[in-house]
């Protein structure tokens, strides 16, 4: 079982998924993918999710001189009515997004993808999550939108931060909401030999 930061690279810009895999004490670095993250007509929101992983993570790993074996990629879009909603661009489009949302369910869709440079091999999976929201007022997403947290998030919110205030409930995995599936991901790193949790329990980065 390998598990040191030199063999597992996340191919994520993402604090969120950094935070994520800290905390369960795996050993990785971090190298931010330059995919752009591009629709396909027709393509299913699970399909959509587990093609920009792994695009992200053989990216990362076909950089000349890049080190490590397993390379971990992964996207996250909220999904409502067969729409996919991915990060805004600017406060109007992530003010038309939340006022979509509000009072209504979706369903967050994130993709992983671990790819194993010395075999050649990739495995990619996708997760969804369903979140119901509390109706917004105009002044909530006014003032929602004001703190700055939608700006880099799908769907305009985020439910580990102050965005908790919208979400009523959800079925199914909380981080998968938050970008990244970990129990499904760590079933992944664990059969392929790349990792398994809390083999640096606490460790702080
Ligand atoms: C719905 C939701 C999304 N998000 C975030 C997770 C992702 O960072 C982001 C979706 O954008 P992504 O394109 O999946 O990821 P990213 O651009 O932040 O990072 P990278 O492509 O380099 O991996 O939305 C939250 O933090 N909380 C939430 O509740």
């Amino acid at each position: 079982m390998t598990d040191s930061a030199s063999q597992l690279v996340l191919a994520s810009a993402s604090p969120r998924r950094s935070e994520l895999l800290e905390r369960v004490g795996i050993s990785f670095s971090v190298v931010p993918s330059n995919i752009s993250e591009d629709e396909i007509a027709g393509e299913s929101p699970a399909g959509h999710v587990r093609r920009l992983s792994e695009a992200k993570a053989r990216e990362v790993a076909g950089r000349p001189g890049q080190p490590g074996r397993f390379f971990i990629g992964s996207d996250t879009v909220v999904v409502l009515d067969d729409r996919i909603l991915g990060k805004p661009a600017d406060e109007i489009e992530a003010a038309a997004m939340l006022r979509s949302l509000s009072g209504r369910q979706h369903q967050v869709w994130s993709g992983y993808a671990v790819y194993d440079r010395e075999r050649n091999r990739c495995e990619a999976e996708a997760v969804c999550t369903e979140v119901f929201f509390r109706e917004l007022s105009e002044a909530d997403i006014a003032a929602y939108i004001a703190t700055g947290e939608p700006a880099d998030k799908a769907g305009a919110y985020a439910i580990q931060g102050i965005g908790t205030f919208m979400v009523r409930r959800i079925e199914g995995s909380y981080t998968n909401v938050v970008g990244l599936p970990l129990c499904e991901l760590l079933d992944t790193l664990q059969r392929m030999g790349a990792a398994r949790p809390l083999a640096n329990p606490g460790r702080q980065r």
